[in-house]
């Protein structure tokens, strides 16, 4: 039969056509058994005595695996052993793993190409030329040695194991050697079935046995579905590395886009349009001003109103993108997508090593959070926000000057009382019906409610800026006395330009005191709580006459028989009347009262915010914009990293204890240069994980299996709730499940690698990246001595036994303090003290795809040297093995549609050795 090779598909799992998928379902073909979330087959492939097309050259041997879809018969490429070097016999260390959600049966045919690669950097160019080629590719310097094909019902059913087939020449003549293929089983749990393999790998003899032992289920099954809902189109890769003892460990590299790329953007934007649209109404309600602060109202709310509309035109295009979960690195620039983090993938490492726990490694990796489309000639929001204060606090004519911390004060105040307001009415309401009911009990308890949120109420007003900004907005009004806006004098910091002098900051500038009544909001303040009192003593003498009736002693008068005319005395003279009757005219008073204070409260808080909006338009509403979106790829990446990191941990009872007690170090690796561009991605990453503090989150319980996470709060402060399923809800501490808000501690160290590093370094300026270093190093330590302070001290002193975690710590500060050029150990320190306080790891550069990935993939062979012994022999094959055929490569596919690292030899002799990749992995690319 002729098979047709499927010239425009380039080899990768992902790239199976959605068609041939779907075909798949209507025939009746026998899938292979599943294990959730497993893969469904996975084999390792050795090859014995090939036969050399020319005698006097050793073969370096590559497999390419291909897949015969058993209808058409077409034939996708679907993945690469490495190259196996000047051997007859090689025995390749990178696997083949199919996902569980590929479309493959026991009918599915698979092929195995075997090829003599003759140089390295030519064979790349094979993937690049493949897609102008309809047809049978050229394979331009390797050449076709021989190949073998089996069903996968036959390699799963045979009895000989490995599964050996004849390679023949491509007229299915002449053998030219033998190909092995082994099972592995990793789903299910077999115990010690091993097989010897003596081989010669790199002209080293070592007898290497494996043992196809499976690993435990590291995933809890109950949370798959949370996990399945968030995460998208896996790509797998398998490799089998010797262990320092000579056994073989199993290594499985999974890599996964996620929804949450466009699910927490678009969460994000709506929240932001609602807090806008309510500020701008807000703005617009602040009654009579005088004609300076009408117009300086009126030019805030044009552009405002502008600004709002932008958003609702960004969340509409977004929402068009039902489905999507990826933002490529080409796309970074695109208005519409500006919110998206670019190129966000879990990268997860699952190790299987004998006589060592299962474990699992993983990285969040993702571009860093900046502002591609406005651009970075001005810089980002560090130099940006900074600069903007100083010119602000020093420009005081137009307008008030409020610091940011009380602007953030005002919006505080001004959405406590917006949830407040509220409640209390449901309280109050909920007292009056349980008045109807005359139910003391339900009475008591209502009023202890109502007394709470009441009392948070009148706390939410004793600031000093409320004082401060009702005299201004007096001072605003038509015929407020101004003769130049006033300093809001109560506010400590709130004062004219720092190096005015003396006499122009001048009492007279602000308004005269005899003209405004400060104790007028004293008196309507404090009429809240006059009113509140008046409703405690009431229920109170209700439930005690009624206990009095109870008791057979109802009276007219009170026990000790005083005689005071309170309204509740009513009840005295009318032993009869209804509770209700009682309590309906007090309500109505604390709603009057309550309504009087937010009215004012609100007005004077708001004319705050337009002093914050007023200066420099509209360069503050770009600012914000650019805030809003770097926050938005960096809370993204956020939440996909904490579901992943709940989802795996679940099952550990500290790190849920540490959750609620201490909250999560969130580690991020930054490879940007403090050079050109990426001085200013650098400085809006910077304030994007910092801004992160702002965020809590907090665990509910799911109604359906597939909840995605939901966003409430505003700008100053953020609450994502993550939904687990019931049985996993109900198995959480007690305070997780009470709702306790669950911190983050976002830290970033960034040490540039490449050519433009080269360039800061010796004609630049590095002070960015070392002052980020050592204020997020004092973070780190103040994280571990909460840490240390949190957690129980069995734990504690088991921990210290384990881990040198001071040691670390010094060795992290000994580094950033020596200044040394490209110094990668501060990345590698940096993220061994995240792993070992259970955090969360992200790496990130500006794309995410090439410095990324030659990090990403260090770090994976640093932690199977160092915790898995990885022989060390082959550190760099292992290394090789991810970087040329791993998850990585695929990325770099995904994104540009060219597999190559985008480096060439002049950028890559600047980089530190360990991050350069394999010969033939990179060159010239369109990004
Ligand atoms: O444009 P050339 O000179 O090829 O330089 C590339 C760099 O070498 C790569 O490191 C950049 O990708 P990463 O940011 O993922 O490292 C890559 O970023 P890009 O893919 O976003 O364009 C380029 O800057």
């Amino acid at each position: 039969m002729e098979i047709k090779e499927e010239g425009t598909s380039e080899e990768g799992q992902h790239f199976l056509s959605t068609a041939q998928a779907n075909d798949s379902e209507d025939i009746q073909f026998t899938s292979i058994q599943k294990i959730p979330n497993e893969p469904q087959l996975e084999f390792i492939l050795a090859c014995k005595d090939l036969v050399a097309p020319v005698c006097d050259r050793k073969l370096n041997t590559v497999v390419q695996i291909s897949v015969i879809h058993p209808v058409e018969q077409t034939l996708t490429r679907y993945s690469s052993t490495e190259i196996v070097e000047g051997t007859k016999d090689p025995l390749f260390l990178t696997g083949v793993t199919f996902p569980s959600e590929y479309p493959i049966y026991e009918e599915t045919r698979i092929k195995l190409t075997v090829y003599d690669v003759k140089d390295k950097s030519q064979d790349t160019i094979r993937t690049s030329v493949l897609l102008e080629y309809k047809d049978s590719p050229p394979e331009v310097g390797r050449s076709f040695l021989g190949c073998a094909s089996f069903k996968v019902g036959e390699l799963l059913k045979s009895k000989e194991h490995p599964l050996s087939l004849r390679l023949r020449t491509s007229d299915g003549g002449k053998v030219v050697g033998t190909i092995e293929v082994s099972l592995m089983k990793m789903g299910e749990i077999e115990d010690g079935d091993t097989d010897h393999i003596t081989t010669d790998v790199q002209g080293q003899k070592c007898a290497l046995a494996y043992e196809c032992t499976a690993p435990e289920s590291v995933s809890g099954k109950d949370t798959l579905p949370l996990l399945n809902a968030v995460l998208k189109n896996p790509v797998c890769k398998l490799y089998r590395f010797p262990t320092s003892d000579n056994k073989w460990m199993r290594i499985r590299e999974q890599m996964s886009e996620s929804i949450l790329s466009f699910h927490i953007p678009k969460e994000l934007i709506s929240l932001h349009i609602k807090e806008d649209l309510c500020r701008n109404q807000e703005i617009k309600e602040l009654g009579d001003l005088s004609p300076h602060w009408d117009n300086l109202r009126k030019n805030v709310l044009t552009h405002c109103d502008q600004m709002v509309t932008m958003y609702q035109d960004i969340l509409t295009e977004l929402s068009k993108e039902t489905g999507s979960s990826f933002k490529s690195s080409s796309s970074k620039g695109e208005k519409t997508l500006e919110f998206v983090p670019i190129n966000l993938h879990l990268q997860r490492m699952q190790v299987h090593s004998p006589h060592l726990k299962d474990a699992l490694y993983d990285v969040i990796t993702v571009g860093a959070p900046a502002a591609h489309f406005q651009g970075f000639k001005n810089g980002g929001l560090r130099k940006l926000l900074h600069r903007f204060e100083t010119e602000r606090r020093n420009t005081g004519y137009q307008f008030i000057y409020y610091s940011p911390e009380n602007t953030a004060k005002a919006k505080e105040v001004l959405s406590n009382i917006n949830q407040l307001q509220p409640l209390i009415a449901t309280h109050a309401d909920l007292l009056l019906s349980s008045a109807s009911q005359r139910s003391p009990d339900s009475l008591k308890s209502s009023l202890k409610l109502l007394s709470e949120k009441t009392e948070l109420f009148v706390h939410a007003f004793k600031d000093q800026l409320v004082r401060s900004a009702l005299l201004a907005l007096y001072t605003a009004r038509p015929g407020g006395i101004l003769k130049k806006p006033p300093s809001p004098k109560a506010s400590t910091e709130e004062t004219g330009p720092q190096d005015e002098p003396p006499q122009l900051r001048r009492q007279d500038s602000i308004p005269h005191h005899s003209d405004y009544d400060e104790e007028e909001w004293d008196r309507v303040w404090a009429n809240v709580g006059k009113s509140l009192n008046c409703i405690i003593a009431t229920v109170d003498k209700l439930i005690e006459r009624d206990g009095h009736k109870e008791e057979g002693t109802g009276g007219g008068s009170s026990k000790d028989g005083d005689t005071d005319h309170s309204p509740q005395d009513s009840i005295t003279s009318h032993p009869k009347e209804d509770w209700y009757e009682q309590l309906h005219p007090l309500i109505l008073t604390l709603k009057e009262c309550m309504g009087e204070v937010v009215n004012r409260a609100k007005q004077s808080l708001t004319f705050v915010l337009l002093q914050e909006l007023a200066y420099s338009l509209p360069q503050c509403l770009m600012l914000t914009l650019r805030r809003d979106i770097v926050f938005s790829q960096a809370l993204a990446g956020l939440v996909c990293g904490f579901i992943i990191k709940l989802h795996t941990s679940l099952h550990d009872p500290h790190f849920l204890q540490q959750l609620h007690t201490v909250g999560l170090m969130v580690q991020y690796e930054g490879l940007l240069s403090t050079y050109s561009d990426e001085i200013g991605m650098l400085e809006d990453m910077a304030v994007g994980i910092s801004d992160l503090r702002k965020v809590a989150f907090k665990i509910t319980e799911a109604k359906s299996s597939d909840e995605l996470p939901v966003l409430t709060g505003r700008r100053e402060h953020y609450v994502v709730e993550v939904r687990l399923p019931a049985t996993v809800f109900e198995s959480l501490p007690l305070q997780i499940k009470e709702g306790q808000l669950l911190h983050v501690y976002p830290v970033l160290f960034n040490v540039g690698i490449n050519e433009q590093q080269t360039l800061a370094e010796r004609f630049g300026d590095v002070s960015l990246q070392e002052s980020i270093n050592q204020e997020n190093f004092e973070l780190v330590q103040e994280y571990y001595s909460i840490f240390m302070e949190k957690m129980p001290p069995d734990y504690i002193s088991h921990f210290q036994e384990q881990n040198d975690l001071k040691g670390l710590l010094d060795n992290l500060h000994q580094n950033i303090q020596a200044k040394k050029r490209k110094n990668v150990e501060i990345m590698w320190l940096a993220a061994t003290i995240c792993r070992k306080l259970n955090g969360i790891r992200f790496t990130c550069c500006k794309s995410a795809k090439d410095r990324t990935s030659m990090s990403v993939t260090l770090e994976q062979c640093s932690i199977l040297r160092d915790e898995h012994q990885l022989h060390k022999d082959f550190f760099i094959r292992a290394l090789d093995c991810m970087r040329r055929e791993g998850c990585r490569i695929e990325n770099v596919l995904k994104n540009i549609k060219c597999r190559r690292y985008a480096f060439n030899m002049l950028q890559l002799m600047a980089f530190p050795k360990c991050y350069r990749p394999p010969e033939g992995t990179y060159g010239k690319a369109d990004t």
